[in-house]
């Protein structure tokens, strides 16, 4: 690979002795990897990929997955190179956690840290960039959560709104991507000898921003993709001078991590508790993770809390159909319309004005008149609820993806039944007589065959 010349100059000299190694990672193949998610069951072709576990994360595989497969398009499993699994087996939340994922896009950490919290608390996810933040929303509806309100703000306006409010938050910054290259070399293009220093300053904002919403008690965990001292020890000295109240905890290295460097900032041996993530000593394409505890003492006040906000006739159209959905013992939720659409917002979640919210909760479904319509969002995110279930077989699959409605052999229960193939739901169909009416959503249809889904 044409590494830049100023590069190769910079790790020569902080590398010294093991620079040729490191130089000689970037032409090796890229390592891939993917994460199964534990809310839903694990289907037999994801049980034959299983075979090359990580060691640092019970729910990590070496190996490729298939956007297009089933198990993939139901949130069942998430691609992921491997050194990126490090961040949220870092972060890994505590069940009824209050976390915040402040820059998530597309969400790889942000599904890894809904693995851990399984439904339980509330994760705010923000994306500051419009665009992404849409990839951000699918991710999240694939994997099926329940107890995510993703926004798409800057980090100032977030901390006006949620002072002093989260348990843990994870600040997987925006960075020179030196970890990018050897999967991305279009990412060198945007590398100059003056660009991690461009994006330290873009940290210190972000992080200064961060401090405010942190609960005493509560973690940081920061984390990037590049190897520039300027983005990993040197922001991390520069936190813990400004604001001693924060304190670095030890990373356990296992899988070839190491100690970060202190001598690549100022010297504070602390720094070594941090860990880095090097492609030539292990197999991902490199991170750099700190985690820190606020020792701050000013306990923020209690915010108000979301309530229900639903008309009477809506209420009892969704009640009616909840009692038929068997959603009788309801998770934690204000039930919520927005026009013609329904809600359910984490009940954990604060009131807050003036923030862009993409999506607050789990969109529920639809009103329409004198019924309710339930959402493939809720289909998704169903796996461990009781809901009228029918089983189909990949073959069924592969039509109701793209659209067709399909027979059974016998008259089935009338009424929306949410799908399952393998055991994962997949989207809603309503049963009339012996015919299941197509409910997946028209913007994911596609031609599905059984080569181009293989997992
Ligand atoms: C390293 S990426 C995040 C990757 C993501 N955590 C994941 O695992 O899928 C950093 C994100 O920060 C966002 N970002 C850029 N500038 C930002 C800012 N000033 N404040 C907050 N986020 C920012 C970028 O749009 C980008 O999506």
């Amino acid at each position: 690979m044409n590494l830049p010349a100023e590069f190769i100059t910079k790790y020569q000299k902080l590398l010294g002795d093991t620079a040729p190694a490191f130089f000689a990672a970037f032409d090796e193949p890229v390592e891939k990897g993917f994460r199964v998610n534990p809310m839903k069951p694990v289907t037999p072709a994801m049980k034959a990929k299983m075979t090359m576990p990580i060691s640092y994360s019970p729910i990590g595989y070496y190996g490729k997955v298939n956007g297009n497969a089933l198990e993939h398009l139901a949130g069942a499993v998430y691609s992921q190179e491997p050194s990126a699994m490090t961040v949220g087996e870092v972060a890994k939340p505590a069940l009824n956690e209050r976390v915040l994922d402040l820059c998530a896009a597309p969400g790889g950490k942000t599904t890894h840290l809904l693995s851990y919290l399984q439904q339980t608390g509330l994760l705010v996810t923000n994306e500051i960039n419009p665009k992404r933040v849409t990839a951000l929303g699918d991710n999240v509806e694939r994997y099926g959560a329940r107890n995510t309100v993703i926004t798409n703000e800057t980090p100032a306006h977030l901390s006006k709104a949620l002072p002093g409010f989260f348990d843990r938050i994870l600040v997987d910054a925006p960075c020179s991507g030196e970890g990018m290259f050897r999967k991305d070399p279009d990412a060198m293009q945007y590398w100059t000898p003056a660009y991690p220093a461009e994006c330290a300053t873009r940290q210190r904002e972000i992080l200064m921003e961060t401090v405010k919403m942190l609960r005493p008690g509560g973690h940081l965990i920061y984390s990037t993709c590049t190897f520039a001292p300027e983005e990993d020890e040197q922001i991390i000295a520069w936190l813990l001078q400004t604001y001693p109240e924060f304190e670095l905890e030890p990373i356990e290295k296992v899988a070839g991590m190491v100690d970060a460097k202190p001598e690549w900032a100022d010297g504070n041996p602390e720094l070594a508790k941090a860990a880095r993530l090097f492609p030539h000593l292990m197999r991902g394409e490199g991170h750099f993770i700190a985690k820190l505890v606020y020792r701050g003492s000013v306990e923020p006040k209690e915010p108000r809390l979301v309530r229900d906000e639903l008309k009477p006739e809506q209420r009892q159209l969704w009640e009616r159909y909840a009692k038929q959905a068997n959603l009788t013992d309801l998770p934690a939720w204000a039930l919520q319309a927005h026009g013609d659409q329904l809600y359910g917002v984490p009940a954990m979640m604060p009131v807050t004005r003036h923030l862009k919210i993409f999506r607050a909760g789990i969109q529920l479904g639809t009103f329409k008149k004198n019924r309710f319509e339930p959402s493939y969002a809720l289909a998704l995110a169903s796996a461990d609820l009781a809901l009228p279930s029918l089983a189909i077989d990949h073959q069924q699959w592969e039509h109701y993806v793209h659209g067709e409605t399909f027979q059974l052999a016998t008259t089935g229960k009338s009424g929306f039944t949410v799908l399952t193939c393998a055991g994962l739901p997949v989207g809603f169909g309503k049963v009339v007589g012996r015919t299941v009416k197509n409910f997946f959503p028209k913007g994911l249809r596609f031609l599905a065959t059984d080569e181009n889904t293989q997992l």
